[in-house]
């Protein structure tokens, strides 16, 4: 088993007065890519958020959240101060949001954005732009050149989605936390994006992809973690969470996301795979991930 890149443990998140994540643990190791799943509301992006430390305002968290960088220094994400936590958001923890467009400053190009990023963090100047181009093909963007002149409204949803998962990769982070980035794609579309982001896995990154979508969860997680109304109902290997649930809630969620659906009339969910169950199975018989 690798070494931890995060460990969450205990993580309170409330806003608006009500509790709304409630004692979450959850480990994210080096080299691994684990989907963190559950119904809409459940808390999967206030839990990416207490994280990065950008919760709404009024929010409040508690717990403990140990992060491991590259270099192996270790730090509190939950009591790190604001400097410093933003010295991190980059080559220490990437965070990809599902509102691409909103992340995106309207006055200013693409390229301007990933150049930004670059000098904020001391990047050499004369391998700015050859970086911030690489990291927009990474995205899977063609003709990045172009791109690099466009700014935000110029481009479409899909594009837009690609260059905010550029601008979250393009410092190579230890963690890149991807929050339903890749559900406005198209499938062939959201296959390729979701390849960039497993291959951040390879050299000992850890992802956290939350998604909704089980057969996404299936085909490029090792681990899924099932989120139940603020708390993790089930954790584990994504074959095995997925073919043999063991707790009731998650249950549900497989059997819903089958094909025909719980009721046996409702349509298989959409994306690259089949329902989940079938894209266990085809993983575990060897098929593509
Ligand atoms: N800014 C906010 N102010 C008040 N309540 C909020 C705010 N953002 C989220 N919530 C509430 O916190 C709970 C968890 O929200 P969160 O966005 O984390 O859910 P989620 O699992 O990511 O949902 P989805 O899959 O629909 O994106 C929900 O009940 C939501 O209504």
């Amino acid at each position: 088993m690798t070494a931890p890149v995060l460990d969450v443990s205990g993580l309170r998140v409330d806003v608006g007065g009500r509790r709304v994540v409630d004692g979450l643990d959850l480990v994210l190791r080096a080299g691994e890519a684990t989907a963190l799943v559950g119904r809409s509301g459940s808390g999967k992006s206030l839990t990416a958020r207490a994280l990065t430390g950008l919760l709404p305002e009024g929010a409040a968290r508690s717990g403990a959240a140990r992060f491991t960088s590259w270099d192996g220094t270790a730090a509190d994400l939950l009591s790190l101060p604001p400097g410093r936590m933003r010295a991190l958001r980059g080559p220490g923890i990437g965070h990809a949001f599902q509102e691409a467009q909103a992340s995106l400053n309207p006055t200013v190009t693409v390229g301007a954005h990933l150049k930004e990023a670059l000098k904020a963090h001391g990047a050499e100047r004369s391998r700015r732009r050859a970086r911030g181009l690489a990291a927009l093909r990474g995205a899977g963007l063609e003709d990045p050149e172009r791109l690099w002149r466009a700014y935000p409204f110029e481009l479409s949803g899909g594009q837009a989605q690609r260059v905010a998962l550029a601008l979250a990769c393009v410092l190579e982070p230890r963690l890149l936390i991807a929050d339903e980035v890749t559900s406005a794609l198209d499938p062939l579309t959201q296959a390729a994006v979701l390849d960039v982001l497993r291959a951040r896995t390879g050299a000992g990154g850890s992802l956290l992809l939350i998604t909704h979508d089980l057969a996404v969860a299936a085909r490029w997680a090792d681990r899924v973690a099932v989120l139940d109304r603020g708390r993790i109902a089930e954790a584990g290997p994504a074959d095995e969470v997925l073919r043999s649930p063991r707790h009731p809630f998650t249950r549900e969620l497989v059997r819903a996301a089958a094909p025909g659906g719980r009721d046996g009339t409702r349509p298989a969910p959409s994306g690259p795979a089949a329902g989940a169950p079938a894209a266990v199975a085809s993983r575990a018989a060897g098929g593509a991930r």
